[in-house]
């Protein structure tokens, strides 16, 4: 049995824990019943032990396997990670959807996906990553009464991400305490009205107004100060023709949105630009988390 789930980038500028969408790098895990547990790793995450001795994926696989089935199996855990850990890319959103898809999946039970959605915001109380990374494409997102509400739709084959990867990770949960604790009415209107054009610009596919509804001022600044780097790759972005380039999630990943007779242009400059990065280009994903058995 084979699970498939996709990257997602959160926030796309001024919608702080409400916009989010999934792009085409993945983490598969295959597992098969076996005499003896056992984890083999390959990809991101490989030099790292800690994935193979205290494996979140494997700590909520078992407490959902345990609830599910009346028997004692071991299993043999196979990943193949393409999402960099703490990068902004939602590694860990990726990590609680496939746990709990596949507990379901090997005992044979069907869940289905809104159920598996409000299963994950147990594990990770902002539903900006989880919900791409379970429906795939757009979603906007919020949480009430423990339930997550949500509306999605596809992304363009049109449209590519382009991906900026800095070498160093930055924890989510560390940088959200670094955001102030007040905010002005201003910045919050300013949030507001952006996040609401930038929903309505992606729901019309009206392209041209990404650029300017992506802005934000909640957390970016914040945030990108700590690598002002980030800054120039931003700016660098826009200039070459990106339709918008914001920090993905809680970063250190820039991510940008071009139209795919720009994406060879714009990741050329950011590869010639910031050597020292890794630069992707990608499709959205539509598909969300995926099982084949
Ligand atoms: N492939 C993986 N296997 C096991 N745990 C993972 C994996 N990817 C991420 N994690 C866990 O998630 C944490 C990163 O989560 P977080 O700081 O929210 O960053 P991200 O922006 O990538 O979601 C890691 O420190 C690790 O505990
Ligand atoms: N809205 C969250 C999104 C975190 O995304 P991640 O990919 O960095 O985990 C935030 O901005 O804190």
């Amino acid at each position: 049995m084979r699970i498939c789930v996709p990257a997602t980038s959160a926030n796309l500028g001024p919608g702080f824990d409400t916009l989010g969408l999934a792009i085409s790098l993945h983490n598969q895990v295959s597992i098969k019943p076996s005499k003896f547990h056992s984890v083999s790793l390959k990809g991101e995450g490989a030099n790292n032990p800690v994935l193979k001795d205290n494996n979140m994926f494997i700590a909520i696989f078992n407490d959902f396997y345990q609830n599910l089935s009346n028997k004692k199996r071991h299993f043999r855990f196979e990943f193949a990670n393409d999402i960099p850990l703490s990068r902004g890319l939602g590694s860990s959103s990726a990590v609680i959807v496939s746990a709990i898809a596949s507990a379901y999946a090997i005992e044979g039970i069907e869940i289905d996906k809104d159920k598996l959605l409000n299963l994950a915001l147990a594990y990770e109380s902002h539903p900006d990553n989880i919900t791409p990374a379970v429906m795939g494409g757009f979603n906007v997102a919020t949480v009430q009464d423990n339930e997550v509400k949500y509306i999605r739709k596809n992304m363009p084959k049109t449209l590519k991400a382009v991906v900026v990867i800095p070498n160093r990770p930055i924890s989510t949960q560390l940088a959200r305490k670094a955001l102030p604790f007040k905010y002005s009415k201003e910045d919050a209107v300013f949030n507001i009205s952006h996040s609401s054009l930038l929903t309505a610009a992606f729901m019309s596919e009206d392209w041209d107004t990404l650029k300017l509804a992506s802005q934000d001022k909640i957390h970016q600044k914040y945030r990108m100060k700590q690598m002002p780097e980030l800054f120039d790759v931003q700016k660098t972005a826009l200039k070459c023709g990106a339709l918008m380039s914001t920090l993905s999630g809680s970063g250190s990943t820039l991510f940008t949105i071009c139209l795919n007779e720009d994406a060879q242009r714009v990741e050329k400059e950011l590869k010639n630009k910031f050597p020292h990065f890794k630069v992707l280009t990608r499709d959205f994903d539509n598909d969300g988390v995926t099982v084949e058995y």
